[in-house]
């Protein structure tokens, strides 16, 4: 993390980090602690809550999971921390983090997010992990549900992206969970994130109690070390920049935001349709299906990443090189947050942002919230215009492909809509075992894509 160190003089050590811990980041590679993790590891060890603000990639997790590992090493206990996340994939990643920080300490994590088997879960819970990383309302459907399983023991709560899980849409669920914790007074709370709420009732909230405000860079800035350019276009030609952009970068990791599920799986089509190697990731895929997903592009098996925001906050792939915005975010924080996808630990990295004459509005907020104008991305208009017709062919035969997905989907539904009705009506004769239908939902598309196509190829 080249940017982030500071002098070679403060050391992990030498900011009171025990010895076991200091190994587990050495074995990371970590040789000295981030700006964040300067500044938060002292505050923390005093027992202080905590609002840390930090650019992307600063290294926010190793900040809080470090303090919390040193307190549970003193005072072993389980059910000691709660960590809460805004999204799955980031839940989980955090507990990599946990577990590979703590794999000398023998620290226990339990991964507690949506669309994942409550059953499993609540095994995990009761063999009462030390660390729960949760999304909040599955967490909640926990705390109502599974018998025997409460947090009134954590010392530590952390709310990771703590702008967005204080957001309304999380507003319910965090109230519930906030009252079955124990009171503020008892606990340590610590709030992390690359954007932070300046609205103080929000924060009020998370009921914290004197906290120390650690802002490590300037308000909102993006890294240094990461290119930003935008590209003004016709709305209508969005597609055709895209494809001859990644033609133009091939070999490179990209990430391509979107702001819809549909669009997401048009462009995973069309872009494989001609022959890039893509993989979408969007909140209608089954859980299995987003992390699957996930994987690939993370083992570099897939080159181009096609999202929604479920990907913008808090993913860590070291090797992603470039961040499309192919839509410009709605909320000019989230820009932010996508763009920190790449640059990450003192890493290079470059991000485009398609423009349309519809965006203009959205866009001069991103300008102002990051405090500085961006060049334009140079392409040449007449070369991008020679692949259009293959490109407008890609799409058509991609909105082909989706509608068909789309049938098949409801025909599966209706079938099993019969069948349950069939099975209902039938309650006291016993079925014949039918051979359990492979799952529908069974391409990494998470539309059944695939099969599709192996259909259609045996077709033709
Ligand atoms: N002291 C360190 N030295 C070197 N690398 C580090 C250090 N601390 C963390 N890292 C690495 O930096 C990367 C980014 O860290 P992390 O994911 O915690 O960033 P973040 O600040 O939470 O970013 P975001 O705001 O995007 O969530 C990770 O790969 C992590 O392993």
């Amino acid at each position: 993390m080249e940017d982030n160190q500071t002098e070679q003089a403060v050391t992990f050590k030498s900011l009171g980090l025990n010895d076991a811990l200091c190994e587990a980041c050495e074995k990371l590679g970590w040789k000295n602690p981030s700006k964040i993790q300067c500044e938060a590891l002292p505050i923390a060890f005093q027992k202080r809550d905590i609002i840390g603000l930090a650019e992307t990639g600063s290294g926010k997790t190793g900040a809080f999971a470090l303090p919390i590992l040193q307190a549970l090493l003193a005072t072993p206990q389980r059910l000691f921390a709660l960590v809460l996340t805004p999204t799955r994939e980031l839940a989980y990643q955090i507990s990599e983090q946990f577990e590979a920080l703590g794999s000398s300490i023998g620290v226990k994590c339990a991964v507690i997010v949506g669309g994942m088997d409550m059953m499993s879960q609540s095994i995990a819970l009761a063999k009462k992990p030390h660390i729960v990383i949760a999304t909040p309302g599955r967490l909640v459907d926990h705390l109502e549900n599974t018998k025997g399983f409460s947090l009134r023991s954590i010392q530590y709560l952390v709310m990771d992206e703590a702008d967005r899980i204080l957001n309304m849409d999380f507003e319910v669920d965090l109230d519930k969970i906030l009252k079955i914790l124990p009171p503020s007074s008892t606990r340590s709370t610590y709030l992390y994130s690359a954007t932070m709420t300046k609205k103080v009732a929000k924060l009020q909230r998370a009921s914290l109690r004197d906290p120390i405000k650690i802002e490590v860079s300037d308000k909102y800035a993006t890294v240094d070390k990461l290119q930003q350019t935008y590209l003004f276009i016709p709305s209508k030609f969005k597609d055709v920049y895209l494809v001859s952009i990644l033609n133009d970068m091939s070999g490179k990791s990209i990430i391509v935001f979107a702001s819809t599920c549909t669009t997401t799986l048009r462009l995973a089509l069309l872009t494989r349709n001609l022959g890039f190697t893509t993989v979408p990731l969007h909140g209608q895929m089954s859980q299995t299906k987003r992390l699957g997903a996930l994987n690939k592009f993370k083992g570099k098996a897939r080159s181009i990443l096609i999202a929604t925001d479920v990907a913008s906050r808090g993913l860590d792939i070291p090797h992603v090189d470039v961040v499309i915005n192919y839509d410009i975010p709605n909320h000019s924080k989230d820009y932010i947050h996508r763009v920190g996808r790449t640059a990450r630990a003192g890493r290079s990295g470059k991000s485009i942002t398609f423009v349309t004459q519809y965006d203009i509005e959205l866009y001069q907020r991103i300008e102002f919230l990051i405090g500085k104008q961006l060049p334009q991305y140079v392409t040449q208009e007449d070369e991008v215009m020679t692949l259009l017709e293959r490109v407008n062919e890609a799409d058509r035969q991609a909105r082909i492909q989706m509608k068909e997905i789309e049938d098949e989907r409801k025909d599966h539904r209706q079938k099993r809509k019969k069948k349950e009705q069939n099975n209902h009506d039938d309650i006291q004769v016993e079925q014949p075992k039918k051979k359990r239908k492979k799952e529908f939902n069974d391409s990494e598309n998470g539309f059944g894509v695939k099969k599709h196509l192996k259909k259609k190829n045996k077709n033709k």
